[in-house]
C-alpha cells in the first residue's frame, strides 16, 4: 500500500500530476472540492466573511479524503491535509478570523489529527512538492481560469498569493510527517512537454524505489502520451 500527498501552492499542478501519476502507478486519485465547492466563490467575494466557513468546508473533505485513502489501497491525493493549517494560519494573520474562530479552528484540527492518529496507517508515505514561483503561479491560474482567482477580480488577490507563497517555503521545511521530495514546477513543464513529464515521474518513481515503497505489481508503462 502506498499513500503519496502532493502539495504546492494555488495553481502549481497538483491536479495536473495527480491525474498523471496515479494513471502512471495505476493507483487512486484523490481530488480537493474545487468545481463543487459551494464556499469557495463566496470566499473569494468575501473573504474576511467566508474564511472559517471555507477551512471547515476544506477540512472536513481532506479529512475524509486522507482518511479513505489510508485505509484503501494506492492513492495518490491532490492537497494534503497537512496543508490547511497554513492557509488557515495566513488568512488569520491577515485579519480574516475572529480569536474565537481560531481557537474553535486549532481545537478541531487537533481532534481530527489525533483520529487520524489512531488509524493503522496514519501518515502518507511519501509528499511530493511542487514549487513555483509567483509569475508562474500566476501563468498556471490565467491559464485554468476560475474567474474568481484572477487577479482583476480583486486587487489585494496579488498580495494574498505573494504572501502565500512566503507561508509555503517554512512549511515545507518543516513538514516531517512522511518523506517528502520536491519538483521544480517552473522548469519542468509536465503538461506540454513529454520530456519533462518523464524526468517527473522518473524522479517520483525512483524515490519511492529507494524507499522499498513502489507498488510490488507495478511495471514502468511504455507509452506515458496516455497518462495525461
Ligand atoms: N508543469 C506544468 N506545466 C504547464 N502547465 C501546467 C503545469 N502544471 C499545471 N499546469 C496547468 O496549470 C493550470 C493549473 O494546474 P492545476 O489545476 O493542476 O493546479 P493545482 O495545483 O491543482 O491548483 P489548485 O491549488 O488551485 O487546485 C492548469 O491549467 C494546468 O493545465
Ligand atoms: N482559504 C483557503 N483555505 C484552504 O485550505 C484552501 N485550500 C484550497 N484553497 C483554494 C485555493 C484555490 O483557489 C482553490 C483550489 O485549491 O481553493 C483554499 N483556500
Amino acid at each position: 500500500m502506498t499513500v503519496i500527498v502532493l502539495s504546492g501552492p494555488i495553481g502549481a499542478g497538483k491536479s495536473s500530476l495527480t491525474s498523471i501519476l496515479s494513471k502512471y502507478l495505476g493507483t487512486k486519485p484523490f481530488y480537493e472540492s474545487v468545481d463543487d465547492n459551494p464556499v469557495l466563490p463566496l470566499f473569494y467575494a468575501d473573504p474576511k466573511k467566508y474564511a472559517f466557513l471555507l477551512q471547515v468546508y476544506f477540512l472536513n473533505t481532506r479529512f475524509h479524503s486522507i482518511k479513505d485513502a489510508l485505509t484503501e489501497d494506492n492513492n495518490v491525493l491532490d492537497r494534503s491535509i497537512y496543508e490547511d493549517a497554513l492557509f488557515f494560519q495566513m488568512n488569520a494573520d491577515i485579519g480574516r478570523a475572529t480569536s474565537e474562530e481560531v481557537d474553535t479552528y486549532y481545537e478541531l484540527l487537533h481532534n481530527m489529527m489525533n483520529e487520524l492518529e489512531r488509524m493503522p496507517k496514519k501518515n502518507p508515505d511519501l509528499l511530493v512538492h511542487i514549487n513555483v514561483s509567483y509569475d508562474t503561479m500566476i501563468k498556471r491560474i490565467k491559464k485554468r481560469g476560475r474567474p474568481y482567482e484572477q487577479l482583476s477580480y480583486d486587487s489585494t488577490l496579488e498580495d494574498y498569493y505573494k504572501r502565500l507563497l512566503r507561508y509555503y517555503k517554512p512549511w515545507y521545511e518543516s513538514y516531517d510527517y512522511s518523506p517528502k521530495m520536491e519538483i521544480d514546477g517552473d522548469k519542468l513543464d509536465f503538461m506540454a512537454n513529454p520530456a519533462d513529464k518523464q524526468i517527473v515521474l522518473d524522479q517520483i518513481t525512483d524515490k519511492l524505489k529507494e524507499m522499498g515503497k513502489l507498488p510490488e505489481d507495478w511495471e514502468k508503462p511504455t507509452d506515458i502520451q496516455s497518462e495525461a
